[in-house]
């Protein structure tokens, strides 16, 4: 049965076994699961049939950022794994986002290929440190049009952008960390939603982590955020 959930929970475990243990206890017609740099680095792709096999539809989150070649084979390579989302840096620019989507395009992949703009822990004092004299959100939108214009299928933002993203790239999927429930530690994102909020403004899909994984019962914390948009 596919999932028509906007969840998507961020499996960080540095095992296979927590990974799993944490997945046995979802439904997957509930949320999605994301596989991260830590999980990928210490399992390798085992984990995403893993998770297959137990129904989910995986977003492999990597964050692929080199030259265009180096970019568009990892997105091949993961695209053969059969993963239903995957993403690449837009800062890795137009010629490399292109690259991925013809790579995409030559093997009928239906793979989401997603350009993370600004990452959610970044405010405007990080930008500034790294010379980016914009605020996140006009760092946001122009990521944005470059990605529009390389036909990625969607983006990574804040839901405090996403707003502005769907008045101007309506055709972009919006992909939204920083997602914490009221009341819920910010930990290490800045730039931070709630979940109904999120909907309300746009994304199409929340990425969840440690408010659902740390919590002390994570089906049910998931179940308090479905009903929580509702
Ligand atoms: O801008 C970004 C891009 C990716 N992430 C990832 O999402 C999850 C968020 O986890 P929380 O525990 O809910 O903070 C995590 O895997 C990040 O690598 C992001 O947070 N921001």
């Amino acid at each position: 049965m596919s999932c028509t959930s906007p969840v998507i929970v961020a499996l960080d475990f540095s095992t296979v076994e927590d990974a799993i243990n944490l997945a046995k206890q979802l439904d997957p017609t509930k949320c999605r699961v994301k596989i991260g740099k830590e999980l990928f680095t210490v399992t390798g792709p085992k984990i995403v049939e893993e998770l297959q096999k137990i129904g989910f539809e995986v977003f492999l989150d990597l964050k692929f950022h080199d030259i265009p070649n180096t970019t568009a084979m990892a997105v091949k390579v993961a695209a053969s794994m059969g993963v239903w989302m995957v993403d690449i840096h837009c800062v890795g620019g137009l010629a490399m986002m292109q690259a991925c989507r013809n790579v995409l395009d030559q093997m009928n992949s239906k793979t989401l290929l997603i350009g993370v703009t600004v990452l959610t822990s970044l405010g405007l004092e990080d930008l500034q440190q790294l010379s980016i004299t914009k605020t996140p959100e006009q760092q946001v939108l122009s990521l944005a049009q470059l990605a529009a214009e390389a036909r990625l299928d969607g983006l990574v933002s804040s839901a405090q952008e996403a707003r502005a993203l769907k008045l101007n790239f309506p055709q972009l999927k919006l992909v939204t960390p920083g997602i914490r429930p009221v009341g819920a530690s910010k930990h290490d994102q800045q730039r931070i939603v709630t979940p109904a909020q999120a909907m309300l403004d746009g994304s199409d899909y929340l990425v969840i982590g440690r408010p659902i994984t740390k919590a002390v019962n994570p089906p049910q914390a998931l179940e308090d955020i479905l009903i929580s948009l509702q």
